[in-house]
């Protein structure tokens, strides 16, 4: 186990550069495994998760080389694997696979560390199963979820499926399964989520609609029964790993810095419309786009934020940043309050539980509430506390935030899981003149 410790103080200046877009990292691998030919993606995201995905690639058969930030995928027909595919904690890499696995009609094991053993797999096991796939879980909701082949020739049947819950990997799988379907395939979300797989399959001549209706928002897809063309493609710099900087800079005082190529896709931009609307000094100056999604780059000084609410849709478009809003709450004066969230408690670790715990350690004033939370922001944070990342890269760098501007230095025990979506996090907070101590020590 890593304990990094953060030390107040220090205001943060310079330009960050950020790592690959994870969501969209996961695409491109994806999609050039199952393309004709040779791919090449650039600034690719080299993470744990992404790792799960490639070596799970690499199990079915797929050449790929990953040289730096540049990936060259070369794709053919997938082969059953031996053993399990290991999804490790990324339930995006299960959850695509699973889709993707349909589609090609590859029989495999689809599983992972405990923690996504944990997480709920209904939400995909039912649509693939209306189509017509044959996949098992040993209790009908988690992983291990084990795919069999179909009879050559028997077509996956179109289907309409309506989600109760916006979520892009269900959508994303499901869309997946259905390049393969014998007719189309809609999905419909109470809300729009991110969008990347659809701009991707589009751009690679999938015939894909969106657009809203009366329950919502639909995407089909119409079924592609030939090979995806080869491509290439620059990652854009990923939204969720800048929100971290941007809580940072707007919580530590005297500080002002740039983050350069910002993924600016309207699916994810909720945590930077929210601290705008906190009182966050943030400026974004758009710079056209990179591999179809929208780029930009944003600047953050310090500021006096004030609290907010946020429910319903909004929830969607800054669902990975609840950590580190939540930090930003707690800097603020006044109340903020979060509902219709109790997705959180189904990621990497049950986020309203874990982000409650953190800021009680720190001392801040929190209610946690089955759908969200609640913060009485007192404009700082005590901190002098040593608290664990639960297992969940997003709380632990949450956590290491939450140091830069607390009254005493944070402690976080199990800070190696940041390296799941963010290997270079500590590096990049020492570059913009944060101080920080890093120690191993025996999980024995
Ligand atoms: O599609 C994706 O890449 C993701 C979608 C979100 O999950 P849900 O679809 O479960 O909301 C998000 O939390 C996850 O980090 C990445
Ligand atoms: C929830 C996350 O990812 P996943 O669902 O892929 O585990 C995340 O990265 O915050």
């Amino acid at each position: 186990m890593s304990r990094l410790t953060v030390f107040p103080g220090h205001p943060l200046s310079g330009e960050v550069s950020l790592p690959g877009d994870k969501s969209i990292s996961h695409r491109a691998a994806l999609l050039a495994a199952m393309a004709e030919g040779e791919s090449r993606v650039t600034h690719f995201l080299d993470s744990g998760v992404t790792r799960a995905l490639l070596n799970a690639l690499q199990q079915l058969g797929v050449d790929w080389q990953l040289d730096g930030e540049t990936l060259t995928v070369r794709g053919q027909a997938w082969r059953s694997p031996d053993q399990s595919l290991n999804c490790g904690n990324s339930a995006t890499t299960l959850r695509l696979l699973a889709g993707a696995l349909a589609a090609r009609n590859t029989a495999a094991v689809l599983d992972g560390s405990d923690g996504l053993r944990r997480r709920p797999m209904g939400r995909i096991l039912q649509p693939l199963r209306a189509m017509g796939v044959a996949i098992e879980s040993p209790d009908g909701e988690h992983a291990p979820l084990t795919i069999s082949q179909r009879a050559a020739g028997q077509q996956l049947r179109a289907l309409t499926h309506p989600l109760t819950l916006a979520s892009a990997q269900v959508k994303s799988c499901v869309l997946l399964a259905g390049l393969a379907a014998e007719g189309p395939v809609t999905v419909i979300e109470p809300h729009r989520s991110r969008d990347h797989s659809e701009r991707l399959l589009s751009a690679l001549g999938v015939k894909i609609e969106s657009q809203p209706v009366a329950d919502g928002w639909a995407v089909t897809i119409h079924p592609h029964p030939t090979d995806l063309p080869a491509f290439d493609l620059t990652i854009p710099g990923d939204t969720s790993a800048a929100a971290f900087w941007v809580v940072a800079a707007s919580i530590t005082p005297g500080s002002r810095i740039t983050l350069a190529g910002v993924g600016l896709n309207p699916g994810r931009t909720g945590l930077l419309t929210a601290l705008q609307e906190m009182g966050g000094r943030i400026e974004i100056i758009p710079r056209g786009e990179q591999g179809g999604e929208a780029v930009g780059d944003v600047i953050v000084s310090s500021a006096d934020l004030r609290g907010i609410e946020i429910h319903g849709e909004r929830v969607t478009a800054m669902i990975d940043e609840f950590p580190v809003f939540a930090v930003a709450a707690a800097f603020a004066t006044g109340v903020t309050h979060v509902r219709e969230a109790g997705e959180l408690r189904h990621k990497e670790s049950d986020r309203i539980r874990a982000l409650c715990r953190l800021l009680n350690a720190l001392g801040a004033k929190v209610e946690e509430h089955p759908d969200g939370f609640t913060i009485d922001g007192q404009a700082g944070l005590r901190g002098g506390a040593v608290v664990s990342a639960e297992g969940d890269h997003r709380i632990a760098m949450a956590a290491a935030i939450a140091g830069l501007a607390a009254d005493q230095p944070v402690t976080v025990q199990g800070a190696e899981m940041m390296a799941e979506s963010y290997p270079k996090f500590a590096e990049t907070l020492l570059r913009l003149g944060g101080r920080i101590r890093m120690e191993e020590e025996n999980s024995g």
